[in-house]
């Protein structure tokens, strides 16, 4: 079934599991997840950038938003386990309010890149809007290093366990994530890979709120090797290690945002696919591996996480 973000994090949050929010693009991308779904009898978290929205509806985020509102309600009417669509990094009101409109289940209003005062005005908008609407929200606190929305931040701007406290009796946000050291993309962590815990135990504790981990992608080896083997260039990446990954969890990650491992899984498979079948020419066809190594990446994170068996 078609289900709220928040019914499907107050759950995990009770029950010291976190689920995954993958990002897509496409159609091929939500196909692959919601394999991996199935397979491990796992609730889903289906996210779009506002980007996604514009692409998918040509220019206009009002259709591309409810093109994958269709898309994602189709497949989860149709099936046993619980799924949810979600606005990733709202940063644009016009954008939140098509997600709104077109029926996402939850929001993320993004302006931690703002002062406290503003980011709590920002966040309180939309909570009175989404929530008149049935709609849950997300927002951010703290920054994460690495390129984040064009911005490059360096360093990342760690979570104030205090003030996160603060902002969300101020703001009544339904989930949070804390910035604690991670960065979008492949090349996560100028050194060792290091996540303040500390941190995040204390915003636990002052919240007891499903909380969420952006760049949490692991950028698995696995698929580096394959993508490099057949032409990719991704010298240097690197992610969040599993046992890193695996502790945040136990810590009160509850909502674990996944992109980049997708899209290398993806590239790796049709990489791989093309330079081994010069004659083929049907996109069922040369999009099949990177659709499978796209599963296995999902299902291989799904039993990580803990929510295997949790639909
Ligand atoms: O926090 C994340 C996922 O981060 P990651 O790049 O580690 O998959 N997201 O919000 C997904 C979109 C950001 C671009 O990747
Ligand atoms: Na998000
Ligand atoms: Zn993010």
């Amino acid at each position: 079934p078609y289900v709220n973000t928040k019914d499907i994090l107050e759950k995990a949050n009770k029950e010291y599991y976190a689920v995954a929010a993958f990002n897509i693009n496409n159609l091929e991308f939500l196909q692959a997840i919601v394999e991996g779904g199935i397979e491990k009898k796992s609730p889903l978290i289906i996210e779009t950038s506002e980007g996604a929205m514009k692409y998918a509806g040509m220019g206009d985020p009002l259709r591309g938003a409810s093109l994958f509102v269709k898309m994602v309600r189709e497949f989860a009417d149709s099936l046993d386990i619980p799924i949810a669509l979600h606005l990733d990094h709202g940063k644009n009101f016009k954008y939140i309010i098509s997600a709104i409109k077109a029926g996402y289940s939850s929001v993320m209003i993004d302006a931690s890149d703002k002062p406290l005062e503003e980011n709590i005005k920002a966040t309180k908008d939309i909570v009175r809007i989404a929530h008149a609407a049935g709609v849950s929200v997300e927002a951010e606190l703290g920054k994460l290093a690495g390129i984040e929305d064009n911005v490059s931040s360096e360093e990342s701007v760690l979570v104030n366990p205090d003030e996160a406290k603060y902002f969300v009796e101020q703001t009544q946000v339904d989930f949070l994530a804390p910035a604690i050291g991670t960065s979008h993309g492949a090349f996560k962590f100028k050194g060792e890979a290091k996540l303040d815990y500390d941190r995040l135990k204390k915003v636990k504790e002052l919240t007891n709120m499903p909380l969420v981990l952006h760049g949490a992608s692991s950028v698995v080896q696995e698929m580096v090797e394959i993508a490099e083997n057949y032409g990719a260039d991704f010298g240097g990446s690197k992610g969040v290690p599993s046992d890193i990954l695996k502790e945040t969890v136990q810590l009160g990650i509850n909502k674990v945002n996944t992109d980049t491992d997708l899209r290398m899984a993806f590239i790796a498979g049709l990489r791989e696919f093309l330079h081994n079948n010069s004659k083929e020419f049907d996109p069922r066809k040369y999009m099949e591996t990177a659709k499978e190594y796209v599963k296995k990446v999902v299902s291989d994170r799904l039993e990580l996480l803990g929510s295997a068996n949790k639909a």
